[in-house]
């Protein structure tokens, strides 16, 4: 059994997350963490989450406070919170999953450092379908790439607070990957005004933002006289939860190291 902890957990993912781990037979609810002044302080994970039943989990202020409880922290924060999470895990032994978006390359680094000492799954989305589309991107980039324009188009709901999404960029990742192009070099990100035509060799990404939209993501490939669009639409944060919590499990079985969700699904 997993004993798993939340960290973030008043946040829309993090109730989402207790109803995942509360739904799965293979995991177990160590702790649940929210900020010091939060409202939901003490309160049972179980009334939390909404799910109208209590798990015997009483949500602490600090995750060193529940440091025994738990095999394997998932982390749907902020940065600098996920990057003082990740610190505590390392110097006890315990492993961490990672949904936060907006690390900045700095950050990325100190991950790969601690994966020396832990195991981490590090990715923009734990949805299988995204993770699929990231693959059909590939194939795409291979046969469309050379004779088309690529354009990243997301739509996110009105609270998110980092643009483009990581998903988005991490679609632009994999496409830069595979034309063999350096992705600081071909971004552009929004337009506006006299742009000058557009050349071959760009990547473009739009962000849009808006009501309640969970987390749609369009890779666009305009040729001439055709046009190639992969969307992926997430419906519910519950397939973001299902997959952060297969891969908390998934992380406890391995040695140390840093993974994404395509090495949890084995893609
Ligand atoms: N990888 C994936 O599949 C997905 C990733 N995400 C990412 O997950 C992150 C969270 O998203 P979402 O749940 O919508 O956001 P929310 O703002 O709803 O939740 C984040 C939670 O983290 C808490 N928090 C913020 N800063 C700190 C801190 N310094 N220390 C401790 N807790 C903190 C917040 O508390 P408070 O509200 O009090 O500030 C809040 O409860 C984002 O980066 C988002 O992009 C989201 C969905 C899927
Ligand atoms: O903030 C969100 O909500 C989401 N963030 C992730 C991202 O930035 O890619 C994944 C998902 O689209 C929802």
């Amino acid at each position: 059994m997993t004993r798993i902890a939340i960290t973030g957990a008043a946040g829309r993912m993090g109730r989402v997350l207790i109803e995942a781990v509360a739904a799965d037979e293979n995991a177990q609810l160590g702790a649940t963490v929210v900020l010091a002044d939060d409202p939901m302080a003490g309160i049972d994970a179980g009334a939390l989450a909404g799910l109208g039943k209590e798990m015997g989990v009483k949500t602490a202020t600090s995750l060193a406070s529940v440091i025994d409880d738990f095999d394997v922290l998932i982390d749907f924060t902020a940065p600098e919170a996920t990057m003082e999470n990740v610190e505590l895990c390392r110097s006890h032994g315990k492993n961490i999953v990672i949904g936060t978006t907006g690390l900045n390359e700095a950050q990325k680094v100190r991950l790969q450092q601690a994966s020396a000492d832990m195991g981490i799954v590090f990715a923009p989305n734990y949805s299988v379908g995204v993770n699929l589309c990231l693959n059909l991107l590939r194939m795409a980039s291979k046969v469309m790439g050379d004779d088309s324009d690529i354009e990243v188009i997301e739509m996110h709901h009105k609270h998110k607070v980092d643009a483009p999404s990581g998903t988005a960029l991490r679609m632009g990742e994999v496409v830069a990957e595979t034309m063999g192009w350096d992705l600081n070099e071909v971004a552009c990100y929004g337009r506006e005004g006299q742009t000058g035509a557009r050349p071959h060799k760009q990547i473009g990404f739009e962000t849009i933002r808006g009501g309640d939209v969970v987390g749609d993501h369009t890779v666009m490939f305009a040729a001439e006289g055709e046009r190639v669009e992969i969307t992926h639409k997430a419906q519910s944060r519950m397939t973001f939860a299902k997959g952060a919590v297969r891969s908390a499990k998934w992380v406890c079985e391995q040695t140390h190291g840093l993974y994404d969700m395509s090495d949890v699904l084995g893609f």
